[in-house]
């Protein structure tokens, strides 16, 4: 069977990426960089709706039939007009350096209420029916503050299932081979000319590209592929920063069990799954910390597709598909479990001995 290449579905779906990244490198730059109390989280909130109202426009823009589920919604904004505008100042003038790309996105949002109303368009409970965009603005918020991971996040599911995916990732190396090292996960800022752009459609492969180069050709990225571990011992693992989103003790033990020996890499956001897409990293594991948490669809599906289009499997850790279809989290899964599809069972089996000698 032939399968839609969704070609237009992958243009914007990029190029919305990259003028929403352009927006959230300039609020690192101009808010976040230096930011005397750490604690202070405005700059990442002005990030989210800036970008979240960027990609929304272009969504609308050529297709104004789809529905999206995104993650912010526009509350703050309508009761604090200092966020507003200050928000409203970074939008008004985020464009792409290519005439004709910005011309397919849409163009410049027209005002800060539109603006606004822009951001509550993606309120969608998702679900199995229909074209559905879920877009994460900035995810890993605090990789973000920290000058460390972050990925800009979108993804088109049709009737349930992910047909698109795209990420860009502006704190990671442009070069597909560099190994992922133990301090990627922070002060890793764009200066140096950093920045990645992955991308996949379902049933046509996944490929990376750099951030910073805006084109209309869809041949300009180059295809990526997961690594072939034959030796298991020799893998590499990725993980959360935060002990509160998946447990490290428990990866530990799952390392070890597998006769890892390399200290896990940790790092925030989506950047886990294209870093191993593109076999910079292995194998990246999301174990359950809470019975009641349900993962978000916006923080798993563009990384799922990426993933699996370059020769992985993604499964939750009781070896279920990542369900996209049940709403805006993934209520039918527990954790993450991705890798190489020739080990994907072994570390599977790795992850429920260790779940299940903790009950
Ligand atoms: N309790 C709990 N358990 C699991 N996951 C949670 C939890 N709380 C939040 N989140 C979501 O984690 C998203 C960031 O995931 P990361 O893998 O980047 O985590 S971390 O930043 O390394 O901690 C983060 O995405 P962003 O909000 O976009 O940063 C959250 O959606
Ligand atoms: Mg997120
Ligand atoms: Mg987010
Ligand atoms: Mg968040």
């Amino acid at each position: 069977m032939r399968r839609d290449k969704y070609e237009k579905e992958l243009l914007v779906a990029q190029l919305a990426v990259q003028r929403a990244a352009i927006l959230t490198k300039r609020v690192f730059h101009e808010k976040a960089k230096g930011t005397v109390d750490k604690n202070d989280k405005s700059p990442v909130t002005i990030g989210d709706f800036g970008a979240q109202a960027l990609i929304i426009a272009a969504l609308q823009h050529n297709f104004p039939d789809d529905a999206i589920v995104a993650e912010e919604e526009s509350a703050k904004l309508r009761e604090d007009e200092k966020l507003r505008s200050t928000v409203w100042e970074l939008v008004k003038d985020t464009r792409l350096d290519n005439p004709d790309a910005e011309a397919l996105l849409g163009g410049p949002i027209r005002d800060a209420d539109a603006m606004v109303e822009l951001i509550d368009k993606g309120n969608s409970p998702g679900g199995a029916h229909g074209r559905i965009w879920a877009i994460d603005p900035i995810d890993g918020t605090k990789g973000f503050l920290r000058g460390g991971q972050y990925a800009v996040c979108l993804a088109l599911m049709v009737d349930g299932d992910v047909k698109v995916g795209a990420l860009g990732c502006p704190n990671l190396p442009v070069d597909d081979a560099a190994r992922l090292t133990a301090g990627i996960g922070e002060n890793q800022t764009d200066d140096d000319g950093h920045g990645v752009l992955f991308s996949a459609v379902l049933g046509h492969g996944a490929t990376s590209r750099p951030l910073a180069t805006v084109s209309l050709d869809p041949e300009l990225g180059k295809p990526i592929s997961m690594r072939a571990i034959d030796d298991l011992t020799q893998a590499n693992f990725c993980e959360s920063v935060e002990a509160g989103h998946s447990s490290h003790g428990d990866q530990a033990a799952i390392s070890h069990r597998l006769g890892i020996t390399a200290p896990s890499v940790r790092m925030d956001s989506q950047a886990k799954y294209g870093s191993i897409a593109r076999g910079a990293g292995d194998i990246y594991l999301r174990l359950p910390v809470s019975a009641t948490y349900q993962e978000k669809i916006w923080d798993h599906a563009a990384g799922d597709l990426i993933v699996r289009e370059a020769g992985g499997q993604v499964t939750d850790v009781n070896g279920k598909r990542l369900d996209f279809s049940v709403g805006r989290t993934l209520a039918n899964n527990k954790g993450v479990v991705a890798a190489p599809l020739a080990v994907h069972a072994k570390v599977l089996e790795a992850v429920q001995e260790v779940l299940s000698s903790k009950l």
